[in-house]
């Protein structure tokens, strides 16, 4: 295990309660043969527990254990050994299936029905009176900013968009917890931050989220904690400030300094015997400089983007 100081308890985050919604011992999963043999471990001997208003995410490259982590505690699968826990209750549990909302990697949804019909469709399978359904049914599509798009067949969907109907269908039955597969596979930046946005929102109305993902960049400012699977081993797990924080390291961001004061703080730093690692304009990400040219195209169509940036290189 890489550093085990930030294996920390859920206790540290803010949002969430002491219930816990998620655990697992020794959660271990072979996968076998059609004669039985043993073919791959998939997962081995997960401990987890996810508290209630947590948003937890788990991490891993393809094949590291993540949907089958999902898989088994959403019922689907079931242990080789060790156990699941979701509400207290065996994830097979049928009582507790109307309280989970499920995003899957791949959303099956019948390509010939609109997004008002779809989620008329699934509210029905929960057998929601119509009133009850109706009413939902209008706030996911504004939700998930597709009412211009309601009576339009799936087929004529954007991958965006068709995440988005997804999600929607997902939360149909208003759960109290809802499992996302890589919810932003195949979204462009603009789309991975409105699917960001929307998880956020859950946690304010108080839901427990676990989402998986096998980048970093797509968790790392919605998720209050997150695990690191490789090979079906829990590799790290923990607050993402505290796992991303570089401890010997201390970062200093002024504006307005002169050449003067930062000569100044140059000495300083060499009075005190330490290692000056930059003093330089702190670069963008490539993502924030795009979500920002979209953001001021829309604001002035036609126009070429006005970002702020240094144009000196050019
Ligand atoms: N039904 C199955 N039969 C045999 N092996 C499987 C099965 N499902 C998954 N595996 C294997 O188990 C391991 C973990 O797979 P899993 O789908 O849980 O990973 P993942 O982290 O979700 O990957 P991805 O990001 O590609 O979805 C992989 O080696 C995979 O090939």
């Amino acid at each position: 295990m890489a550093t085990t100081e930030t294996m920390d308890s859920a206790a540290e985050t803010p949002s969430a309660s002491n219930e816990i919604v998620i655990e697992t011992r020794n959660l271990t999963k072979v996968y076998r043969d059609f004669w039985g043999r043993q073919k791959v471990r998939a997962l081995k001997a997960l401990d987890l527990e996810v508290r209630r208003g947590e948003i937890f995410g788990l991490l891993g490259p393809n094949g590291s254990g993540k949907s089958t982590t999902m898989k088994l505690l959403l019922g689907l699968l079931f242990p080789t050994s060790g156990q699941a826990l979701v509400f207290g209750e065996d994830p097979s549990k049928v009582s507790i299936k109307e309280r989970i909302g499920y995003l899957p990697e791949e959303s099956y949804l019948y390509r010939f029905l609109s997004a008002r019909e779809t989620l008329e469709f699934y509210g029905r399978l929960f057998d929601m009176p119509a009133s009850v359904r109706r009413e939902r049914i209008d706030k996911l599509i504004e939700m998930v900013g597709l009412k211009w798009a309601e009576r339009r067949q799936l087929k004529e969907y954007s991958k965006g968009m068709t995440r988005r109907i997804g999600l929607a269908q997902a939360l149909i039955n208003d759960p109290e917890l809802i499992f996302l597969d890589e919810p932003t596979t195949g979204l462009d930046p603009l789309g991975i931050r409105e699917m960001k946005d929307l998880i956020l929102r859950l946690r304010d109305e108080g839901k427990t989220v676990l989402v998986t993902s096998h980048q970093l960049a797509d968790l790392q400012d919605v998720a209050d904690r997150i695990a690191i699977l490789h090979q079906g081993e829990l590799k790290e797990m923990g607050r993402v400030d505290a796992l991303l924080k570089v401890r010997d390291e201390t970062q200093i961001r002024a504006r307005g300094l002169s050449d003067a004061a930062k000569e100044e703080i140059r000495q300083v730093i060499q009075r005190h015997e330490a290692e000056l690692i930059d003093i330089e304009n702190p670069t963008t990400t490539l993502e924030e400089l795009f979500l920002s040219i979209v953001r001021d195209s829309e604001a002035r169509p036609g126009r070429r983007a006005r970002v702020d940036r240094d144009d000196s290189a050019d």
